[in-house]
Parts: C-alpha cells; structure tokens; sequence
C-alpha cells in the first residue's frame, strides 16, 4: 500500500503528492529531471498516474494536475473529486472544454472589460462556418476583410485542429472543409507573443508567425490559399528552410508593456476558471493606434520552453497544496489515501 501523502517522511518534513496525468509525447517534455529534482527539494513529489486504472487505487494524490480528455478520464476526475473535495484538480474539465472550440475561446476575450492602459485588446473579426454551402454565402464574408486565415473549429489537441489555411481571395475557400472559423488574417510584423500563465503567475516571450501580407501579394496570388500547421513552434534561429522569416528580427521586437499583458492574463485567469493556459497576442499593424489582438488560447501549454519553468511551476504547486494556511484545511488535506485492503 502506498504511504498516506501526511505522513512525514523519516526526516520530519510533510511530502506532497503530486499526480499528473498527461499524455506520453507531454509527459516527456513537461516532466524533466531538473522539474522533478527542485520540487523534490521542496517536498513535492511528481508521481506518474494510469488513466486506465481508478485514480483511488493510486493515490493518495494532495494534487491532480492533467491534460487528457474523453468521457472515461471525466468521470474519473468526478469520482476522485466527489470522494476528495479538498484535493485540487488543476483544471476542472467544464472550464477546459470552453478552449477546444476556437469561437467561446475568443468569446471570454471579447467579453472582458477594456485595459486601463494605453494600448487596447480584443479579437480578430471572425465568423464561424459550419457546412460547405454556408461557404458560398456572400453574405457571410461581408463583415471580414482579405487576407483571411482559416482555422480548424474544434481546437482539441488533435494534428488535425492545428491545420490552417492563408487565404487570399474568394476562390480560395473551395478547398476549405467545415466546420471551420474564419478569421480576419491580421499584419502583425512577424512575430508573436506568446503569454504563459501559471496561476498568479505571467511570462511573456516572443516568437516567430507569419510574414504580413502585402496588398501586391494578396493581388498576384495565383494559389487562393496556402495550408500550414503550428507555426509558432517554429525554432527562433534562422535556418535555410525559412528564408521566408529572413527578414524579420526577432531580437528588435518590442515586447507590450507588462503591466498591460499582466492585466489582460489575470483578466482571463478569472474569466475562464483556468490555472493552466497560455495565449497568443498579435500587435495589429494596420492602424496607427497601439492595439493588440489574442487569436488564440491554449490549456497546458509547452511550459518547457518558457524561461525557469522549474520554479515556477514549483512554486505553483506549493502554493496549490497551501491554499490559506488554515490549519483546520491543512488536517483536512491528504484524507484521500488508497482504501486498499
Ligand atoms: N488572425 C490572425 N492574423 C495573423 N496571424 C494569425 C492569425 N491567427 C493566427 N495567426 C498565425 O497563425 C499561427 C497559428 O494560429 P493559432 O495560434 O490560432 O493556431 P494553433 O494551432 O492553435 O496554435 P498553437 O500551436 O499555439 O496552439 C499563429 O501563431 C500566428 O502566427
Ligand atoms: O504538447 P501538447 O500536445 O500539449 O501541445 C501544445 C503545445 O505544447 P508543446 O510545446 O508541449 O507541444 C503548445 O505550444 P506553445 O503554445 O507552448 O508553444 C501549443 O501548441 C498547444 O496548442 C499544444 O496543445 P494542443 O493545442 O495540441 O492541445
Ligand atoms: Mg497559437
Ligand atoms: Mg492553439
């Protein structure tokens, strides 16, 4: 039987356990031996959990954090719950399901109050299409301008939901297969920022996106539309292969204020119940005024790549296994051991 999560260890100190569930390909990249090792030292133990077997054989848990989906994984996270209301489960599934739909993603965006800074926020123009008739509906691209960028609707993690299309013109939205969101593509100088949020916690970096589009472009496009897929996880050094990228200089970015990107993140955090997430904001060119744009939010995102993801995400777990330093929470905390006889 595995030992209860409060017992202290020979040394005295209280452990934590920390149960993650995450698929293998994440696994391997979020658990690395330095994440491991530093929240080791702080009492934090990161232990691997089996999706197919019942999380009450395999705990006891003082923490749950995942990111798999289907019906069995959801009525285990309710079970395990409903028998253990006192431990976290970073993040309730009710409150992902609202970012594996590309439409109430940017919704929650469109709906929170306005930044008390200079600079302003919102979302792309868009429109959602659901069959391929509604496609050639004239109506429906009245309110959106060329370039566009068709999006995958269902944003569920699948290779699939990362596929896009840049296009140009009418003629391209033929080769387009619904359900789909239609976006407003938006020139943005070629780089992205990308903001990860760990609870209270907000890093911002920059990456490489698409090249803007110029007018000449969108006229001579012979093509109608081109297909790409994940280009923010392009590498920040120039290689050959993307001499399309060559003349944009990362390193000259300036990155938005951040107080701006901490309001918007803290805003979101609240407005979407999320712990986990990232999202990426664009600096909209086109006008003279300093506004930025989210196109998209992710649940769990790559953390390995934000700078000192170590800490913070120790930092993180601690302060999810000492919410309000109550010491009538604290007694409650570890009730969940294995009933294993
Ligand atoms: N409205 C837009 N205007 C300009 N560029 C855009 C727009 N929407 C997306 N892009 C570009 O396309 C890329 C992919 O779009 P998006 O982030 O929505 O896809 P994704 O597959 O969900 O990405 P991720 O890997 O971050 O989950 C963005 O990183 C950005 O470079
Ligand atoms: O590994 P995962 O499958 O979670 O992939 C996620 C990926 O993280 P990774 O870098 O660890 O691959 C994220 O990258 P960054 O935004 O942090 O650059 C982003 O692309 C998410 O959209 C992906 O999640 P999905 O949308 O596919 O569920
Ligand atoms: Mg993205
Ligand atoms: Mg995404």
């Amino acid at each position: 039987m595995a030992a209860a999560a409060d017992e202290p260890p020979s040394g005295g100190e209280r452990r934590y356990v920390i149960g993650y569930a995450l698929a293998p390909k994440k696994q391997q990249s979020f658990i690395q031996a330095s994440l491991v090792s530093l929240a080791g030292g702080r009492g934090l133990e990161l232990v691997a959990v089996d999706p197919s077997r019942p999380l009450p054989e395999q705990g006891p848990f003082d923490l749950l954090i995942h990111k798999l989906y289907g019906e069995e994984w959801r009525a285990q996270l309710d079970a395990f719950s409903a028998l253990h209301p006192s431990v976290p489960v970073v993040d309730p599934p009710h409150a992902i399901d609202r970012l594996h739909n590309r439409i109430s993603m940017l919704q929650v965006v469109s709906e929170l109050d306005a930044a008390p800074h200079h600079q302003t926020f919102g979302i792309p123009s868009q429109v959602v299409v659901y069959d391929a008739a509604a496609l050639a509906d004239s109506g429906l691209l009245a309110a959106l301008r060329f370039p566009l960028i068709a999006k995958p609707l269902v944003a569920d993690g699948t290779a699939k939901s990362h596929k896009m299309s840049l296009v140009y013109h009418r003629d391209g939205l033929r080769k387009l297969r619904p359900p789909l969101v239609l976006q407003e593509f938006v020139n943005h100088g070629g780089v992205i920022f990308k903001v990860y949020v760990v609870g209270a916690h907000v890093t911002c970096v920059k990456r490489r996106s698409l090249p803007d589009v110029s007018t000449d472009a969108l006229a001579d496009s012979a093509e109608g539309s081109v297909s790409f897929s994940q280009v923010s996880n392009l590498p920040t050094e120039r290689t050959t292969a993307q001499e399309y990228y060559d003349d944009v200089r990362l390193e000259d970015a300036v990155m938005p204020p951040a107080a701006f990107v901490n309001h918007i993140a803290a805003a979101l955090r609240q407005a979407l119940g999320l712990h986990l997430f990232n999202f990426d904001m664009i600096r909209d060119v086109r006008g003279t005024g300093d506004r930025y744009l989210v196109i998209d939010i992710n649940y769990f995102p790559g953390y390995a790549k934000m700078p000192g993801y170590e800490t913070v995400l120790t930092d993180f777990f601690w302060e999810m296994v000492h919410p309000y330093k109550d010491p009538e929470k604290e007694e409650e905390k570890g009730s969940n051991h294995a009933v294993v006889k």
